[in-house]
C-alpha cells in the first residue's frame, strides 16, 4: 500500500492510499477515515460510494463527514469510481461512460471487461485490503453513496443482506437500466441483452425478489437529474409490500450537488451508527 497523504483531523486520521488492484488491472486510489476510537479497539466501516466523474477526493474534501464519524467511531473508507490510467479505455468527451462512470458493475463486454471491475473491487477487493490494513470490525459494515454511488450501494445491500447491516443514499439512481444517462452505458459495460442489467439494478434487483432490512433517502427537489435520472418514487414503488423500510425524504430547494450532501450528512452517519451498535 502506498500512503499519498494523511492528515490529522477531528483527533483521527484522513488518509489517501493507493494499492496494485487485480480486479481493475490498474492502480486505483482511495481514501480512509480512521477515528480516534479505533486506537483502542476495532471500528465498524461505512463504505461511501461517490457519483458520476468523481474520484475518493470529492466527498473527502465537500462531504463533510469527518466531525460526525469521529465522534461515533466510525471508519470511513471512499473508493475511486472507475479504474484509472492511460491503459485504461475511456470515452473522452463522455462524462456518463469510462473513467469516472464505472457505475459499480462488472462489465462484460470489450473493451472495458479487461479493467471495469467496480462490482468485485467494491465488494471483494478493497474490502479484503482494508481489512488488512485498518482496525476494521468487519462484522459492522454499512454502505452509503450519491448518486451512481446511491445505486452502487443499494445494489450492492441488495445483494449482500449478510455482510452489510445499513444502506442509505443521496440522490441514488434507483432504475438506471431505464435512466436517460445510464441505459448507453450499461449498453457497452454489459451488451444488449438487459436481462443481465437487472443484477445493477434496484428495482429489478428488489422485484426479482432480492431484500434488505431498510433503506434511508433523501433527496432534493430542486435536482435537475430528478426527473430523468433519478426518480425515488420507482423505489418507493418497488418496495411496497415487500417487507423492505424505505425513509424518504424530499427536501424542497435542494439541488444535487455536495450542497445537499453534505447537509444531510450527520443524519445519515448516525442513521448507520445506530445500526451497526
Ligand atoms: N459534469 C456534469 C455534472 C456531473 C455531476 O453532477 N456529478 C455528480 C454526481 S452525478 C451522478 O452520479 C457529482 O457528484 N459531481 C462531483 C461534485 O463534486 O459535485 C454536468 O455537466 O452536468
Amino acid at each position: 500500500m502506498k500512503i499519498l497523504s494523511q492528515n490529522t483531523a477531528f483527533g483521527g486520521m484522513q488518509g489517501v492510499y493507493s494499492h496494485q488492484s487485480d480486479a481493475c488491472n490498474c492502480e486505483m486510489t482511495f481514501a480512509v477515515f480512521v477515528p480516534p476510537k479505533a486506537i483502542h479497539e476495532p471500528c465498524p466501516v461505512l463504505w461511501y460510494l461517490s457519483g458520476l466523474t468523481c474520484t475518493h477526493a470529492n466527498v473527502m474534501e465537500k462531504g463533510e463527514y469527518r466531525r460526525m464519524a469521529s465522534e461515533l467511531g466510525l471508519i470511513v473508507v471512499c473508493p475511486d469510481t472507475s479504474p484509472r490510467g492511460n491503459d485504461v479505455p475511456d470515452e473522452l468527451t463522455n462524462w456518463q461512460m469510462g473513467k469516472g462512470a464505472g457505475f459499480y458493475l462488472d462489465a462484460t463486454e470489450k473493451p472495458w471487461a479487461e479493467n471495469y471491475r467496480m462490482y468485485t473491487y467494491s465488494t471483494e477487493e478493497l474490502p479484503a485490503f482494508v481489512s488488512q490494513h485498518f482496525r476494521v470490525d468487519m462484522d459492522r459494515q454499512g454502505i452509503f453513496g450519491h448518486s451512481m454511488g446511491g445505486h452502487g450501494a443499494m445494489t450492492i445491500a441488495l445483494k449482500n443482506p449478510d455482510r452489510f447491516r445499513s444502506c442509505s443514499a443521496f440522490a441514488p439512481i434507483v432504475e438506471p437500466s431505464t435512466a436517460d444517462w445510464s441505459v448507453p452505458a450499461f449498453e457497452k459495460y454489459l451488451g444488449p441483452d438487459r436481462a443481465a442489467w437487472r443484477r445493477y439494478d434496484a428495482c429489478a434487483l428488489v422485484e426479482d425478489g432480492a431484500r434488505f432490512p431498510e433503506f434511508l433517502i433523501d433527496q432534493g427537489k430542486a435536482d435537475g437529474f430528478l426527473e430523468n435520472g433519478l426518480r425515488p418514487w420507482l423505489f418507493e414503488e418497488a418496495v411496497k409490500e415487500t417487507g423492505i423500510g424505505l425513509t424518504l425524504r424530499m427536501h424542497e430547494r435542494y439541488d444535487h450537488s455536495y450542497y445537499f450532501i453534505s447537509t444531510f450528512m450527520d443524519d445519515h452517519l448516525r442513521w448507520h451508527a445506530e445500526r451497526l451498535r
